[in-house]
């Protein structure tokens, strides 16, 4: 489903070029239940963005069902995303004025032409989707009655109510204590085994990525773990600490601007 071939991503910052992803080769399949983990700064949010089609200022190839992503424009893109992804955050981006239902609904109003809904049918899919995340008696509750791992699962019927293939996941339990994201685990769980969805979660939380089917692991700008169907090239020696510490590559100077830089 997602094919990415050396992919190459670097932030510039005045003179200072970090280059974050450094040839990334990955296959994510349609259905897989994937974690992405790495140290602080190894640019697994960097990849998420590119996988989940947020970021298109890259180098390199990322195939989504044959298809190249660049190959799309704005409009396409945004439409591609609206259709397939559901996107989850640790913070869970709520808008506090409109009622949870309210929140759940609002991919309607992204919805373009002929497929827009009436407010009536979208207030109807939210409900649904309040159901199956088993909070159908908090639809009228403004957000900041819940309790965090309540307002994870608005976030989850939100990012559910397009009917996504693909949800794209970054620290969702980062804020939730440990029981709490058990029960979004399992909530993701069921997702991917009754619905087919495909998950991709970067975490921090070895009971998230330990319940995954397959480990990504980012290292000195690569996948050294789990990168799919055919081997990775390259395989640096691993630290035995690894997710101890910060794996911000060391910025360097640049020789020119580099494109990112120009307005
Ligand atoms: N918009 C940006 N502009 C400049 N540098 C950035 C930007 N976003 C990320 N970076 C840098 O890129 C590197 C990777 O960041 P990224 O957020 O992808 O790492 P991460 O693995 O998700 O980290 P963490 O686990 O701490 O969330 C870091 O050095 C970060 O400072």
């Amino acid at each position: 489903m997602i094919r990415l071939r050396g992919v190459r991503k670097s932030y510039t910052t005045g003179k200072v070029v970090n280059e974050v992803l450094r040839g990334v080769d990955v296959d994510i399949g349609e259905g897989e239940f994937v974690a992405i983990v790495g140290r602080s700064g190894s640019g697994k949010t960097t990849l998420l963005n590119i996988l989940g089609a947020l970021d298109s200022e890259y180098e390199g190839s990322v195939e989504v069902d044959g298809r190249q992503l660049d190959s799309l424009d704005d409009v396409g893109i945004s439409d591609y995303r609206n259709r397939n992804i559901g996107f989850i955050f640790q913070s869970f981006y709520l808008m506090e004025h409109m009622s949870c239902l309210e929140n759940v609904a609002l991919p309607a109003v992204f919805a373009r032409g002929s497929e827009s809904m009436t407010r009536e049918a979208a207030l109807a899919r939210g409900r649904e989707v309040m159901e199956q995340v088993e909070l159908a008696d908090k639809c009228d509750a403004l957000p900041n009655t819940l309790s965090g791992g309540q307002k994870q699962r608005v976030a989850i019927a939100r990012a559910l109510f397009n009917r996504p293939r693909l949800m794209i996941c970054d620290e969702p339990t980062g804020n939730l204590d440990a029981s709490t994201a058990h029960a979004i685990l399992d909530l993701f769980r069921a997702l991917n085994e009754d619905q087919g969805i495909t998950l991709i979660i970067v975490t921090h939380d070895d009971m998230i990525s330990k319940a995954c089917k397959r480990v990504v692991r980012i290292h000195d700008g690569k996948v050294v773990e789990g990168a799919g169907e055919f081997a990775t090239r390259e395989r640096p020696e691993l630290d035995p600490t690894e997710d101890g510490g910060d794996d911000t590559p060391a910025p360097t100077e640049a020789a020119a601007p580099s494109q990112e830089a120009q307005p």
